[in-house]
């Protein structure tokens, strides 16, 4: 990869806010999912939790498009997602049209945040409520009831966005540095990466202009050359 294309990877990256996140409960039609990872990666959140019950399950692994920025955590119920949300320390948001729920823009998102979205047609699970921290509304004036799932996240999102900039807290890195170079790696070199997953080898370093940085014996056990691993990615 080009060092500028690189140094645009760091930048992503060293933004990522790894205690800011989205769960998707049975959200299952797959323009819903991808355009909320869409906003989720361009308001910087590194992982995206899904649960999709039974029905919904030939969602796994197909659902999040063309999103590889995004990292993914399936969980098989609601009550394990939220368990380890939680474990995480993350008050948990559910956004649910009730009286009682918080206007979003009242919620502190400069704390350690999940942000839970409900199914298309019947929105968030009793069980999800239960455990919530707070229901959060966006406010409705008019005829509709609620939003599309896509748009009321992308509102939620920016929010969270927002105060997180005003706090300064796009400016430190939060990633670890060794996930910042499997995605670097995994992205910069897609072809590459395939090869070292199928030889089950360690991912290698990238250096500071965005090249490979491996020793001899890892080329030599990729069988492939600096030169030929160049050539396969500028195909
Ligand atoms: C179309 S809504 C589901 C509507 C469902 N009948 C209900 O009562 O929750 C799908 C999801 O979008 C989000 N959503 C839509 N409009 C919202 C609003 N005004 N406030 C908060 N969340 C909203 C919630 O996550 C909801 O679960």
């Amino acid at each position: 990869m080009s060092p500028e294309r690189y140094q645009r990877i760091r930048q992503v990256l060293e933004r990522r806010q790894t205690d800011l996140t989205v769960c998707l409960e049975n959200v299952h039609k797959p323009h819903n999912v991808s355009a909320v990872v869409r906003t989720c990666d361009a308001v910087g959140i590194h992982r995206v939790h899904t649960v999709w019950e039974k029905k919904y399950q030939f969602r796994r692994g197909t659902a999040m498009g063309s999103q590889q920025w995004v990292r993914q955590t399936n969980h098989d119920n609601i009550n394990d997602a939220m368990a380890e949300l939680k474990g995480q320390g993350m008050q948990v948001l559910v956004t649910h049209l009730s009286d009682t729920a918080v206007d979003f823009r009242d919620i502190d998102y400069t704390k350690p945040t999940a942000i839970l979205f409900g199914q298309e047609k019947y929105g968030a699970s009793d069980e999800a409520k239960a455990v919530a921290d707070h229901d959060i509304v966006i406010p409705m004036m008019g005829m509709v009831q609620s939003l599309n799932v896509s748009v009321a996240a992308a509102l939620v999102l920016y929010e969270a966005q927002r105060q997180r900039t005003i706090a300064g807290m796009y400016n430190t890195q939060q990633l670890p540095e060794e996930e910042c170079q499997a995605l670097a790696f995994q992205n910069g070199y897609p072809r590459l990466y395939k090869l070292c997953q199928r030889k089950g080898l360690p991912l290698p370093a990238i250096n500071a202009i965005g090249e490979v940085d491996a020793d001899e014996s890892w080329w030599k056990e990729m069988q492939i050359t600096k030169a030929e691993a160049n050539a396969l990615e500028a195909d």
